[in-house]
């Protein structure tokens, strides 16, 4: 395999960063009052915060007999300090005490935004067609909804949202230095110009070189899970020095795409660092020169020489919250990214009110027979590369069915029509008359109870794996085990149903496995079945101890069943014949032979061979 592509390969421009902040703001509007609370208190932190210098200014001008502000101006000197050190002391309370509690507040909400997002992220990845998971590896997918989503929490949770508070706070000096002198006050401004520029340039290019860092560390983690998945075969090849090898050449990738980073990021606060102490010198060189000209007073300029300090300061702290908050806007944009992904199947308007209430009320929209009729249908799965071509046939209620022909002739891709994991290119697909796309995505496969050829065990017990977390009584369980003839085999695991079977099913065999898929689709008792090769991995004993279950399953019940060994679906009532997409034979397994086609020679081979 050649390094994954990216699943979108025509990129989107880079979104800004206003346009990003507005994502989060539905999020942060669902904890509206907490999020306005913890705004509001920005601003006596911020006032607390600006005014210190001016009130240490004054106790310089009281000390040097100075004009000071007409309060303190009747007061003897000892009187006038303590006045100030009240104030100054009232200051550092006001700040320390609500600066905690916004904190703590602005981290709530962050928390809250994360979590949401999470949970919107993992709703619509579930809910996208399988056709956008045929173009995304796996790794790609775990990398967003974990260390992308953690990425926007530690912005939170590091305390990089004081950045807001930064900008009050430099808008609060702002106010206050231009009311103490103006030339100096404009010096200063002036300065932040080109800071600005320099920070907004730098920032461009951190995100540049993250959002590559955050690609290729997608790409290691999707190696990683290709691996895992694959373990087996990776080792009967001997493939592990290999892929060792393509693993380190994407890590050195990811390593170099980290090291731009942490360059930005150091370029910014260096710059930062010297700019302040040249705004300090500019203050003492021009403040020093009013000074001398009488023009103005030695406290106001000590306020001026703090001020010129804690204006680079937040400045200062941006720098340093700046690699958080650049990652957050990565992560927000590649969240974005994947949230924007259309999602291609999805219920006619209305239809997803309905079934989510359970309101099963409209009769017209209920199955009830089990009739199936494929009407022109032609499917491709990329541009233009038609896999079935034309289709027209018709499943009568309660009919057996089979597909049969060579691999790749497109039965598979029947099947997966007919669930809609995919849509027809042209024609329609009818369930009881009733056109699929206008049936609730849940009503359809509520009534198509599928087993694969590998059925997917998730970690949990083995009654959680029949139900798949939907409320049966015990009674149900064990009746739908015992229907398809696997309770002697569950009531002899260890903990019986309670048996904790591993992620995938690891400690079950392939037949065990499948054992289980089929009370999982019995305890639904759905009016459609489709077996696609559902025994095809069971060894002929086990097939055969569990046709009679299978016999009982398909009672009373439309089925598509999808056999390569002939043998097994001789008494079904109709056999469909496959080849490149196309219906080219129908009839029974008699007729068929009688006709002397594609059917009849496959069938003389395996009988051959058996
Ligand atoms: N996800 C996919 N993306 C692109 N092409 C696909 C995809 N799945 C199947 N195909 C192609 O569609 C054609 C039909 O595949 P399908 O799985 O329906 O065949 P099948 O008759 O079930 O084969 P088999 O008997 O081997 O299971 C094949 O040529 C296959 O390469």
């Amino acid at each position: 395999m050649t390094a994954s592509p990216p699943y979108h390969k025509a990129k989107r421009p880079r979104e800004n960063d206003w346009r990003l902040f507005l994502k989060l703001v539905p999020y942060a509007r669902r904890n509206q009052k907490i999020f306005l609370a913890s705004m509001v208190l920005l601003v006596p932190i911020s006032i607390a915060k600006a005014v210190q210098p001016l009130i240490i200014g004054q106790a310089i001008s009281l000390i040097r007999d100075e004009p000071t502000w007409g309060f303190l101006a009747d007061r003897s000197l000892s009187g006038g300090i303590n006045i100030l050190l009240g104030i100054l002391s009232l200051t550092i309370i006001v700040r320390l005490m609500f600066a905690s509690l916004q904190g703590y507040l602005v981290q709530q909400v962050g928390q809250e935004i994360t979590a949401g997002i999470r949970e919107d992220l993992f709703s619509h990845v579930t809910s996208l067609a399988v056709r956008f998971f045929d173009r995304t590896p796996v790794g790609r997918l775990v990398t967003r909804l974990t260390s992308d989503v953690e990425a926007l929490g530690d912005v939170f949770a590091t305390g990089a949202i004081g950045i807001v508070s930064d900008l009050v706070y430099i808008l609060a000096i702002a106010i206050t230095i231009f009311g103490l002198q103006w030339q100096l006050a404009s010096m200063l401004i002036l300065m932040l110009v080109p800071v600005t520029g320099l920070i907004i340039y730098f920032q461009y290019q951190y995100r540049k070189a993250n959002y590559k860092a955050r690609e290729e560390l997608s790409q290691l983690n999707s190696l990683l899970a290709e691996n895992v998945a694959g373990i087996e075969i990776v080792q009967l090849f001997g493939r592990e020095a290999v892929n060792a090898e393509r693993y380190r050449r994407v890590n050195r990738r990811y390593l170099k795409a980290v090291d731009r980073t942490i360059w930005y990021d150091s370029a910014v606060s260096a710059t930062l660092e010297w700019i302040a102490l040249v705004a300090i010198a500019c203050v003492l060189w021009f403040g020093g020169i009013f000074v001398l000209g009488d023009a103005l007073s030695f406290g106001v300029l000590s306020s001026f020489i703090l001020y010129a300090q804690r204006l680079f300061d937040p400045l200062r702290q941006f720098a340093e919250k700046f690699t958080m908050i650049q990652a957050g806007f990565t992560a927000v944009e590649r969240i974005d990214e994947l949230m924007s992904e259309p999602v291609e199947i999805r219920d006619r308007e209305g239809l997803e009110l309905k079934s989510l209430n359970n309101n099963r009320s409209d009769v017209s929209l209920k199955i009830q027979t089990g009739e199936i009729r494929f009407e022109q249908v032609s499917f491709a799965y990329k541009n233009d590369e038609y896999v079935l071509q034309d289709l027209n046939f018709t499943v009568r209620p309660g009919e057996k069915v089979a597909l049969v022909g060579p691999t790749g002739a497109g039965k598979s891709s029947i099947i997966r029509l007919l669930c809609r994991l995919y849509e027809p290119t042209k024609g329609r697909i009818l369930v009881d008359g009733i056109d699929i796309r206008d049936l609730p995505q849940g009503e359809l496969r509520r009534h198509i109870g599928t087993i694969l050829q590998e059925s997917f065990l998730f970690a949990g017990d083995v009654k959680r794996n029949i139900t798949l977390g939907e409320n049966y009584p015990f009674e149900e369980i064990e009746r739908s085990a015992k229907l398809t003839n696997i309770d002697k085999f569950i009531e002899s695991l260890p903990q019986g149903y309670d048996t904790q079977l591993r992620e995938r099913g690891t400690n079950l065999s392939g037949g065990q496995k499948q054992l289980l898929a089929f009370a999982r689709v019995a305890i639904r008792d759905p009016k459609i079945l489709v077996l696609d090769e559902a025994t095809a991995n069971l060894d002929v004993a086990t097939e055969a101890e569990i046709q009679e279950a299978l016999e009982r399953l398909l009672e009373g019940r439309t089925a598509i069943v999808i056999a390569h060994r002939l043998s097994t679906i001789r008494n079904v009532d109709r056999i469909l014949v496959l080849k490149r997409g196309k219906l080219v034979e129908t009839g029974s397994h008699e007729e068929l032979l009688a006709e002397n086609g594609l059917y009849a020679g496959l069938y003389r081979l395996q009988m051959l061979g058996n």
